[in-house]
């Protein structure tokens, strides 16, 4: 995509603004309003941000063009991800950049508290020499609760481990084993509450973790608590939490992160006992470099036609399974969009089944079944379907779908199975991966083919009987169509028969009409396999 734009706004350094200039033309304007934003996107191919840029539902239908939104960071909770879905938007994170920025930031927060630097820094800076108002604790011994054992979770462990703290830790997605592995022990929010004398989060901002901290839970903790927040505003009752430090039921908070940022109204500033930053946990010079680059990256793949690795709104495929699939991806593509070129009336259902060795990766077939959808979708409808947008696309349309995958591949290594039906009939196609770059589509219905999934074919139903095809060639060279190759499929002989010509260019309708008309046709479509819209 030559002429492409990408929108910049929010700071990004310098190393992935490189990137991304190299590729394309590149627009850096910060603090836009929401009404400034919607105002300039439709010019733009693609918006990197960071946390300071509320990307709404408004924004991206403003975006008429938008392909691609990259977060520079991890929290995509600035992102209206499911309006990005709906129109087929990619949104991409930089996961893993600022990992250790924040886990530093945790660590630097927590000796904070423990120590009372931040007050004693400012008390001496006015002149004052208060050693005993200053007086802290140990974290030796102590107990940390962590809520979230992802990345920055676990890497928070690690460091307070050496510290000789004893972590503790929730998380509804970690199994025990893992955690025990890095000398943790799993337990139960509410256990966790009441064990620990450091509790610190790490979790995404979601549904099931906004305000997991309020009066309720605080009531249930140690008296003296110290609370961390590095990662998302919102997952602390703020108005609980400032009855609590006021009451002396919590000791201290630490806070990089707020309900609203920036919390200039917020009670917690005037709070002696709770120390903050300003959504720092993410800026080092080192952080900054690594998250600009993975999310210029992925927009200059993107736009270039290839695929992001951060997707937050398509199915997550391991880098292992990626490679393999990719030509099974290719195939059931090209499938989908043969068999709905080649089904009469309107789709009701398609099912997907994967067999033989592709058992082995069926947690990762739901990005094949996607493929399947887009190349369905994709040629019938004016919205363009992609990776993203697919099943949002199908659901929304009624298209009931379902995936199945077994080990059984009827003589084939591998096997595609795709099972359409329409309110009028149904049809199965069946394809096959031999070597990676050769597929072939293996059967239509009951008629075994061999078949170059490529190009442009002709698809017809005739009477199994002399002259049909040699009248059908005829009719295809009086107007100077090449046919390049030629299948027929038929089980007994005399009766109906399948007949896939690849052809070498486009055959208008008229040609098409003419080929139906003739005696012994049931019915005969044209179809373009090629992946571009069409
Ligand atoms: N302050 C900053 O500048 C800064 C910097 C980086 C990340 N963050 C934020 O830190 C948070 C964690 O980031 P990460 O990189 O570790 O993410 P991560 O995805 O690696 O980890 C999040 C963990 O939360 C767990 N989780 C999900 N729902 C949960 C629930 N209901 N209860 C408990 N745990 C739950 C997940 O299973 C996962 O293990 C995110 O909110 C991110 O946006 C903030
Ligand atoms: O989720 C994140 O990555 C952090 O909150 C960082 O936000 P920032 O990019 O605005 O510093």
């Amino acid at each position: 995509m030559a002429n492409a734009r990408i929108l910049v706004s929010d700071p990004l350094a310098e190393e992935g603004l490189v990137i991304l200039k190299e590729a394309f033309t590149v627009d850096v304007k910060t603090d836009l309003k929401e009404d400034e934003l919607c105002g300039v996107i439709g010019e733009y191919d693609a918006l990197i941000v960071r946390s300071g840029t509320e990307v709404t539902a408004k924004v991206i239908t403003a975006g008429k063009k938008l392909r691609f939104i990259g977060r520079a960071g991890v929290g995509v909770d600035n992102v209206d991800v499911d309006a990005a879905t709906r129109q087929g938007v990619i949104v991409a994170n930089a996961p893993e950049g600022n990992t250790l920025a924040a886990t530093e930031h945790t660590m630097a927060m927590m000796l904070s508290l423990a120590r009372n630097i931040p007050q004693a820094n400012a008390s001496l800076k006015k002149k004052e020499w208060k050693r005993s108002k200053f007086m802290g604790v140990e974290l030796n011994e102590k107990t940390l609760g962590i809520v979230g054992f992802g990345r920055i979770g676990r890497e928070v462990a690690k460091r307070a481990n050496a510290m000789d703290m004893k972590c503790v830790a929730y998380d509804p997605f970690i199994s025990k084993e893992r955690a025990a592995q890095l000398g943790v022990r799993v337990m139960s929010l509410a256990e966790l509450f009441t064990v620990a004398d450091v509790i610190t989060v790490h979790t995404p901002l979601i549904k099931e973790t906004k305000h997991v901290i309020n009066a309720k839970s605080i009531a249930t903790m140690k008296d003296g608590v110290r609370i961390i927040n590095c990662a998302r505003g919102g997952i602390i009752d703020e108005a609980a939490l400032v009855d609590a430090i006021k009451s002396g039921k919590v000791a201290g908070a630490a806070l990089d992160v707020f309900e609203t940022e920036p919390p200039l109204e917020s009670p917690l500033l005037s709070l002696d006992n709770v120390i903050v930053t300003p959504h720092l946990g993410a800026s080092t010079v080192e952080a900054q470099k690594n998250v600009a680059i993975q999310v210029a990256k992925q927009c200059v793949e993107v736009l270039n036609g290839g695929s992001a690795k951060y997707v937050v709104n398509a199915p997550i495929v391991p880098t292992e399974h990626a490679e393999v699939l990719e030509p099974f991806a290719e195939l059931a593509e090209k499938m989908g969009r043969f068999a709905i070129q080649t089904v009469e009336g309107r789709l009701a259902s398609v099912e997907c089944i994967y067999g033989g060795e592709l058992a082995a990766y069926a947690g990762s077939m739901k990005f094949v079944t996607r493929l399947v959808l887009k190349g369905l979708l994709d040629p019938i409808l004016q919205t363009p379907v992609n990776i993203v947008n697919a099943e949002f696309v199908a659901k929304e349309r009624g298209i009931a779908m379902s995936e199945t995958v077994t080990e059984e591949a009827h003589g084939f290594k591998n096997l595609i199975t795709i099972r359409v039906k329409t309110d009028k009939t149904e049809e199965t196609v069946c394809g096959t991966v031999f070597v990676k770059g050769r597929s072939r589509i293996v059967s239509v219905d009951k008629y075994t083919m061999d078949l170059i999934p490529e190009g442009y074919v002709i698809v017809s139903r005739h009477l199994d009987k002399p002259g049909v095809i040699g009248r059908a060639s005829t009719i295809l060279g009086k107007c100077n169509i090449n046919i390049a190759g030629m299948q027929v499929g038929r089980i007994n002989a005399g009766e109906e028969a399948l007949m896939v010509l690849n052809v070498d260019s486009e055959v208008p309708e008229d040609v098409m009409k003419e080929i139906r008309s003739m005696p012994g046709i049931f019915s005969a479509t044209f179809a373009k396999i090629s992946s571009k819209k069409i």
